[in-house]
């Protein structure tokens, strides 16, 4: 938000990973939610993921581009509907090679994103510690969010153990994580329901994450 009494600095959370708050304005938050409330819908639509533990994810999910399972990519919902998963709209993908280029500067390489992630938070969703590993890239990968604040922790490719730093990201913020950073173990441990921007129109929090598959 621009009429914020404490503007929010871009910050260097860890080597290669980079918090700017803010970066979509309302118009674009406004038009990707809307993208999503399409995407959503079935075939390959939003569901709930069940892990080879036999527990659910708290939070429902859809892809573009590739199928993300447990744990892999594949072209179809192999693990639902069996539905061919919605394509990659070219939108993201300049939304992406923007995003890395204001993370990292202009000169950074702009390598072909193919997949978009998405994740809806209800009130009381959580992810716990993981990293982003069934990509075949070591293209950074480029975080959005819209709706509910969240915190987001962030650690380090070593564990999932400390140190790791809890940022809040609000609706239109973007997070990028690439070079060392990339396979850096990170979650989601709560989100502050209703906090998302009024003239959103969003109860919750949706995470977009665009990434490299490699494939
Ligand atoms: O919701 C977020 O901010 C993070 C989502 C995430 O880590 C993932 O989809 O792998
Ligand atoms: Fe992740």
């Amino acid at each position: 938000m621009h009429d914020e009494l404490f503007p929010r600095p871009a910050a260097e959370i860890a080597p290669g990973a980079v918090h700017i708050p803010g970066w979509l304005d309302d118009a674009a938050q406004r038009r990707l939610l809307a993208d999503c409330r399409q995407w959503a819908k079935p075939p390959a639509g939003l569901r709930t993921v069940r892990m080879p533990s036999g527990g659910e994810m708290s939070v429902r999910s859809f892809c573009l581009g590739w199928h993300w399972f447990p744990y892999g990519y594949a072209r179809t919902v192999v693990d639902g509907d069996g539905s061919p998963v919605k394509p990659f709209p070219g939108r993201l993908g300049e939304l992406a090679r923007a995003a890395v280029a204001r993370a990292y500067g202009r000169q950074a390489a702009a390598p072909e994103y193919d997949i978009a992630l998405v994740n809806f938070y209800a009130a009381g969703s959580h992810m716990g510690l993981h990293r982003d590993a069934d990509e075949k890239s070591d293209a950074p990968v480029v975080s959005l969010s819209l709706g509910d604040t969240c915190v987001f922790r962030f650690g380090h490719p070593g564990g999932r153990t400390r140190p790791w730093t809890d940022v809040e990201l609000r609706s239109g913020d973007l997070f990028v994580f690439g070079g060392p950073s990339r396979l850096a173990y990170h979650g989601v441990p709560r989100t502050r329901p209703g906090t998302a921007p009024p003239g959103l129109g969003l109860t919750g929090r949706l995470n977009i994450t665009l990434r490299v598959s490699g494939l």
